[in-house]
């Protein structure tokens, strides 16, 4: 079993709100067929525009969620044009803060066959309502479920030692240590790359493999789904 989080990079364009990207996930998810996985849909500019605006006001958390269901409806009915049937899973209902309370209806939508489909979200806490990132939901279920790998797809091919395109910036091939980098697409409340690097070192010293590659990038999601190590993407590296 794997955990793929398709960032907001890659399905939307981060810098106009409610723009999603159409043909990524179709184009990638050829790949998942007949390989059990979790998938997590990144909010991209479908939530952190709306967080900044309105903050997590009674208000901001009612547009910030209806924008997500758009965003997840997109998603599913994406995936299932390519024959990967989700199972869409409100994290609001089944995390509390950054813990998972039920793990149930994930395990149950593997067992028959459908991908679970988490997202970036706001869940409860102990008082009101907090963010947590995608990339949170994959360290948390990362911990409970133990998949083999897991992957964050992107609209760049990797994390960069400055945002990519910029003179100087190189791609970095392994993360094995905590390192000194910013970054987003857009508008971003989550915490970005640095985000990203952070979770994707947690995960690794759990003794699984993450990797950051594009979504463009069918083969490398292919090699990777065979347990073998694409030289494309960027690893950290247990
Ligand atoms: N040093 C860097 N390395 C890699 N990407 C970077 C870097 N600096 C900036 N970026 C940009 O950051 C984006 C990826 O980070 P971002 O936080 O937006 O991730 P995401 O998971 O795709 O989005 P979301 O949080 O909405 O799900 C890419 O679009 C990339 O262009
Ligand atoms: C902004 C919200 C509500 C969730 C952010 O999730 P992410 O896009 O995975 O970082």
């Amino acid at each position: 079993m794997y955990i793929v989080k398709f960032g907001g990079s890659a399905i939307t364009d981060k810098t106009k709100p409610y723009t999603y990207v159409k043909g990524r996930i179709s184009y990638i998810a050829s790949t998942l067929r007949g390989r059990p996985a979790v998938l997590i849909h990144g909010a991209g500019s479908f939530a952190h525009p709306h967080v900044k605006t309105y903050g997590l006001t009674p208000l901001g958390i009612a547009y910030t969620k209806a924008a997500l269901k758009r965003l997840t409806s997109y998603v599913i009915e994406e995936l299932a044009e390519a024959g990967v049937y989700a199972m869409p899973i409100e994290p609001s209902d089944i995390f509390w803060r950054d813990t998972p309370t039920r793990l149930e209806p994930i395990k149950h939508a593997l067992e028959n066959g459908l991908y679970p489909l988490l997202h970036g979200d706001i869940v409860p806490a102990d008082v009101g309502y907090v963010v947590i990132s995608g990339d949170d939901i994959a360290l948390q279920l990362t911990k409970a479920l133990k998949p083999n790998a897991v992957v964050f797809l992107m609209d760049v091919d990797g994390i960069y030692t400055a945002p990519p395109g910029t003179p100087g910036a190189s791609k970095i091939q392994r993360i094995e240590s905590d390192i000194d980098i910013e970054g987003t697409a857009g508008i971003d409340v989550t915490g970005g790359v640095r985000k990203k690097i952070a979770v994707g070192l947690a995960i690794a010293a759990l003794g699984i493999p993450v990797f950051y590659c594009s979504i463009m990038d069918r083969e490398a999601v292919e090699k990777i789904l065979e347990g073998k190590t694409p030289e494309s993407c960027t690893m950290a590296e247990p």
